[in-house]
């Protein structure tokens, strides 16, 4: 498994050439396509690149490998993920949030943040793609031409317990011999599951039973897809870089290497043939591709990368003493993600995660279990079903402000729906039913920090949450949804009533609006800060090509690229631009 932890292990021999010089030793890889990083959409180009046998791929990740790293592995324990393998970002002060500082995660480990994230499997709307295919001018990425992107990715797969399925998902929508393992839920919750479905029975114009939210509308009430598989999470790292791909002679995966500059292959050139990078912060080490570098750093790192290299803003770059090597004023920018807030009610039931979160033995148990069988409680991420809820049309927002969703399918809302707490600090002892609301917001930026340009530090975070009114409108409604659902008469002897600060936050506007700006986080769906557009427009960062716009050498492949964000959440969408971005790098050199 070629996989290495120093660059003085890179087995140089199996290279063209080899150049050590300047401040800077030099790995030439000859007729060779330098990718970085492993991470979700790295992953999958890394694996459908090597499939050409005379393709040479470096893979340089900042993270150290995912290799035995049990929180990676026992979905349930996402929530212990720790610091190692997270890049521990921070956001700017955000305005719209009484001036918070939020933590912001991002997976630093191979996988990157598909090793780290909550697993859940959603593809968005139909609308989603198709408003990318409008705003590129290419049809490529319309909904169903990215369909059998999605099936490539995909592996359904038999969840933990065995279950069948039958009238939770729709077969006919999923692939079946992908590479990343999707499956329903593996551990029942039945006191919650029974009513969340009764539910949509009792009040079927309301809450819409969606057979399968991964068929191009997912408006309504469904069961939840994640990506697991045999009970443990399914990544891009255990996937696409599994054993069988991973030990392709044709790949060398460098891990605990970060990336600072993408670099010129003369002055003054457009062209990108080398990446400089270091282990230490110090020691710099530059390799070179004949072919490509592919970006997959992620819609910080890429961003990062990119502006540390002199390609952006040109008038912001010189005020902090970066010479401007590609005008480019949308990196960066247009950075966006969605606001969460969770809400948690007292359930009478004890039937919920608590069962084991607030009991270390059963915990314990719970975890052998797990390990001897791959059963138990922790097959799962949390949540059970996510609801998928569109504004009203006649919406007071929509006077004063322009929908931001994608089409007429399309949500503005999310609840999902969780038999536990969502928030664990504000909740005493017992037992909860909890509701995660995120809604699709407009976005904020990515730059560099003036008063800190080292490119091995931490850019500024604004994700601008709340700082529009529709954001802190359709979070209201999120939240009212939610009391709406759980007060349903399936759920009469189950919800006792909402936790303190929620009963506090339903009693008047003013008091909901605090609440929501004094709660909130950002879900780490980020995407947009490296957007594709139309090849003749004059903003965006990459082609639909998914190439730098007036450079060459350089493309971007991850989450980045996606101009808006999709109504879900974003590692399915990821997997498929990363799908249909490998091949459009396979056409050009074919
Ligand atoms: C905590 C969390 C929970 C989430 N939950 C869900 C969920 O349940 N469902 C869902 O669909 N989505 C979820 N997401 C979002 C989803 O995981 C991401 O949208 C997706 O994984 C992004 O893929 P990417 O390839 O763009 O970036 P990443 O997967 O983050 O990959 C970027 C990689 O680049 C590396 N990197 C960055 N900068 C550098 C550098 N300078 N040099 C070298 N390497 C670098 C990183 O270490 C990382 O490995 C979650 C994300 C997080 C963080």
């Amino acid at each position: 498994v070629q996989v290495y932890e120093d660059v003085s292990q890179l087995p140089t021999l199996s290279y063209d050439f080899v150049v050590v010089g300047g401040r800077a030793s030099h790995l030439c890889l000859g007729s060779a396509l330098t990718l970085f990083t492993g991470g979700t959409a790295g992953g999958v180009v890394t694996n459908r690149l090597t499939e050409n046998p005379s393709w040479s791929v470096l893979v340089l990740e900042a993270g150290p490998s995912n290799a035995d790293v049990l929180e990676a592995i026992v979905p349930l324990l996402v929530f212990d993920i720790s610091a190692e393998y997270s890049w521990n970002y921070s956001t700017t002060p955000q305005s719209g949030m009484n001036d918070a500082v939020l933590a912001y995660s991002r997976g630093h480990i191979l996988g990157g943040s598909s090793s780290t994230n909550a697993m859940i499997y959603t593809r968005g709307s139909r609308d989603d793609f198709d408003r990318f295919a409008n705003i590129t001018g290419d049809s490529g990425w319309s909904w169903d031409n990215m369909l059998p992107y999605f099936f490539k990715n995909e592996k359904w797969t038999a969840p933990a317990d065995g279950h069948s399925g039958a009238g939770e998902f729709d077969p006919a929508v999923h692939g079946h011999n992908g590479v990343n393992s999707v499956s329903l839920s593996g551990y029942p919750w039945p006191a919650s599951d029974t009513r969340i479905i009764q539910t949509t029975k009792d009040l079927p114009n309301e809450w819409a039973f969606v057979l399968d939210m991964n068929a191009g509308v997912n408006l309504g009430v469904g069961w939840l897809q994640s990506t697991i598989g045999d009970g443990g999470r399914s990544s891009s790292a255990t996937s696409y870089l599994g054993p069988q791909y991973i030990s392709r002679p044709n790949l060398h995966i460098l891990v605990n290497a970060q990336v600072s500059r993408v670099l010129q292959s003369t002055e003054n050139s457009l062209h990108f043939n080398a990446v400089e990078f270091s282990q230490d912060q110090t020691t710099l080490y530059t390799v070179t591709a004949s072919k490509e570098i592919v970006l997959s750093a992620g819609a910080i790192g890429t961003p990062h990368i990119l502006l540390n290299s002199g390609i952006g803003n040109k008038t912001t770059l010189e005020s902090i003493g970066i010479s401007t090597v590609l005008d480019l004023p949308s990196v960066g920018q247009n950075f966006s993600d969605q606001p969460v807030t969770s809400n948690t009610w007292f359930a009478s039931s004890n039937d919920t995660l608590e069962s084991f979160t607030q009991n270390t033995t059963a915990f314990e148990e719970d975890l052998v279990q797990w390990n001897e069988t791959r059963t138990g409680p922790l097959v799962d991420t949390v949540a059970t079903h996510l609801v998928y809820i569109r504004l009203e049309s006649n919406s007071t927002i929509f006077e004063s402000f322009e929908d931001p969703s994608a089409g007429p399918q399309a949500p503005h809302i999310e609840l999902s729906l969780n038999p536990g707490a969502g928030k664990l600090d504000v909740t005493p002892a017992g037992h909860f039913f909890s509701s995660t609301n995120a809604i699709v917001s407009p976005g904020g930026s990515i730059t560099l920090n003036a008063s800190d340009p080292n490119p091995f530090n931490a850019p500024l975070i604004d994700p601008a949450l709340f700082t529009s009114e529709f954001d802190i409108f359709a979070m209201k409604i999120a939240i009212l949804k939610s009391e709406e659902f759980l007060s349903a008469s399936a759920w009469k002897d189950y919800i006792i009533g909402p936790v303190d600060v929620l009963a506090a936050a339903l009693v008047s506007d003013a008091a909901l609006e605090a609440y929501i700006r004094n709660t909130s986080i950002p879900a780490s769906h980020c995407v947009g800060s490296a957007a594709m557009s139309a090849k003749s427009a004059n903003w965006g960062v990459v082609d639909p090509d998914l190439r730098v716009k007036n450079a060459t050498g350089l493309r971007i492949v991850d989450a980045s690229v996606m101009p808006f964000g999709p109504s879900g959440h974003t590692q399915a969408p990821t997997y498929a631009v990363a799908e249909r971005g490998s091949d459009l790098i396979k056409a050009s050199w074919a």
